[in-house]
């Protein structure tokens, strides 16, 4: 199945990338009930400043490593990508279970969010069973590779992922590519994706972004979702990110501390 199912995708480049940078985080206040007349004030923008390597003494687990869930396929393709940071034209990206702890150390004590919060692709701790995932940053910082093994609890229709897991593996590429080239804080302002074959559950696929255009604070991003030989394009994506600014004014990425 899938093989062929899709058009055939135009093969990019084969390099790949890392990063460190800036992740909105997630907005934590619970809003106080207001008389409908009184206009709303709006809600904090999420925090951007991401810290892209972990060093610290307790640091977060990164889970952009392989498991115990991952496929044989998925650990060869990781270990294919990794060889492609060793001249740094690209980097890979720690990746933790909560959006705070991809925040900076001085910004981290500044935000409390409650024992709850964790990001989307992470809120499955069985190992194989969700999003499985690496992303790679080009050291052009406008281009994002994610490797990502599409686990049983994404199914959407009988064998296959849900479009909305799809939907969330493309956003969160282009939504990556975007604050690598934001240098700043933004969010989704426009998704548009075409599904041109379904993904098997259990398949390893490669999402590849870039940024095609950067006006402003308006950047435009396109996405493409293939099976690791770039034989079948199961997606292709366009987005549009808003750069806007964070509540709590973070340091610029450069005054970021490494973790
Ligand atoms: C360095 C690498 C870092 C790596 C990090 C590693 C850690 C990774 C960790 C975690 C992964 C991170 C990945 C995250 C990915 C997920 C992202 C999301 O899901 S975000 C949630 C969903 N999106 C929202 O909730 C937005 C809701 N909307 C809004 O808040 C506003 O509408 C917003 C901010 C989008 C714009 O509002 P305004 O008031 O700031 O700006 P206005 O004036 O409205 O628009 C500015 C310009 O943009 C155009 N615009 C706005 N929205 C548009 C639209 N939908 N379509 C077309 N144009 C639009 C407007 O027409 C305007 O253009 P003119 O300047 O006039 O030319």
């Amino acid at each position: 199945m899938g093989g062929g199912r899709g058009r055939r995708s135009n093969p990019a480049g084969d390099s790949i990338p890392q990063l460190c940078h800036r992740t909105p985080g997630v907005p934590i206040d619970v809003p106080v009930p207001t008389p409908p007349h009184v206009p709303q004030p709006r809600p904090p923008r999420p925090h951007c400043c991401v810290s892209l390597q972990a060093s610290c003494s307790v640091s977060p687990q990164d889970l952009a490593v392989p498991n115990a869930g991952w496929s044989a396929a998925m650990c060869e393709q990781y270990q294919r990508l990794l060889r492609c940071t060793t001249n740094g034209s690209w980097r890979r990206i720690p990746s933790y279970r909560r959006g705070l702890d991809h925040l900076p150390e001085v910004l981290q004590m500044t935000v409390d969010p409650g024992p709850g919060p964790r990001l989307f692709l992470r809120n499955v701790d069985a190992e194989g069973a969700g999003f499985e995932y690496a992303i790679f940053l080009h050291a052009s910082g406008r281009r994002t590779r994610c490797l990502c093994q599409v686990g049983p609890y994404l199914e959407g229709h009988q064998g296959f992922a849900h479009g909305g897991a799809i939907a969330t593996l493309v956003d969160t590429t282009v939504g990556t590519c975007a604050l690598a080239a934001a240098k700043m804080s933004a969010m989704t302002a426009k998704l548009s994706i075409s599904y041109l074959a379904p993904v098997p559950l259990g398949a390893v696929v490669v999402a590849d972004s870039r940024v095609e255009q950067h006006e402003g604070r308006k950047i435009f991003l396109s996405c493409q979702v293939c099976d690791t030989q770039r034989d079948t394009l199961y997606a292709e994506a366009t987005a549009l990110f808003i750069q806007v600014e964070d509540n709590n004014s973070p340091p610029s990425p450069a005054a970021c501390p490494q973790r």
